[in-house]
């Protein structure tokens, strides 16, 4: 029956496994206090294969390595003129076709052996020259569709209600809105 089932008891709050710092700044922002994490770099290999594989097989990773739930994330701006391969800014002078997307996907891992859980956001837009603050990655040059701004030029707040990234949390805050979970601390790091 639907709605009945136990609340998942989770030994510890989620770990998410980041090097990267303005992601984790992103995420903090946009996750606030709907979803408990630590962070933690690990280093992890990068591996090679579709992207939702990856993912997984990083989720897999980290939660073996931290023995608990772990959240993982890779990005990837796709480019249309390259059927949807991710690449390089530069490798576009060639094409006339400058669509892209953003695309981000988190893998939760409820702990070692526990097959992952994925979520995919994607935001649609295309390669500029450069606009705005150099800060962060690729931001300065994708302009989501319906912006006149580049993802640099935009407020943080605007950039995380339209992202690749906020798209993709949206799906793991109603994970965890219905999936419940509580935590029972078990007294490890
Ligand atoms: O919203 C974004 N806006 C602009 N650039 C971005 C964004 N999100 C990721 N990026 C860049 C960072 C990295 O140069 C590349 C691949 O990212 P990606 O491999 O997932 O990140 P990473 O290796 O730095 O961190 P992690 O330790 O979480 O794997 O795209
Ligand atoms: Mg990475």
């Amino acid at each position: 029956m639907a709605g009945t089932a136990a609340a998942r008891v989770l030994p510890k709050a989620v770990t998410f496994v980041t090097g990267n710092a303005k992601k984790l700044e992103e995420v903090r922002a946009i996750l606030g206090a709907s979803v408990p994490f630590q962070s933690l770099k690990l280093d992890l290999p990068e591996l090679q294969g579709e992207p939702e594989d990856i993912s997984k097989e990083k989720a897999r990773m980290a939660a073996s390595q931290v023995n608990g739930p772990v959240l993982v994330e890779d990005t990837c701006l796709c480019f249309n003129a390259l059927k949807g391969l991710p690449g390089l800014n530069n490798m576009l002078k060639a094409y006339e076709d400058k669509s892209a997307y953003a695309m981000c996907i988190f893998s939760l891992a409820l702990g070692p052996g526990e097959e992952p859980i994925t979520f995919v956001g994607k935001t649609w837009g295309r390669i500029v020259p450069a606009k705005g603050p150099t800060d962060f990655g690729w931001d300065p040059v994708f302009q989501p569709d319906g912006s006149e701004q580049t993802y640099a030029e935009m407020p943080k707040s605007v950039k995380n209600q339209i992202s690749h990234r906020g798209m993709a949390l949206a799906l793991v805050k109603e994970h965890f809105a219905s999936a419940n979970y509580t935590i029972h601390n078990d007294g490890s790091a």
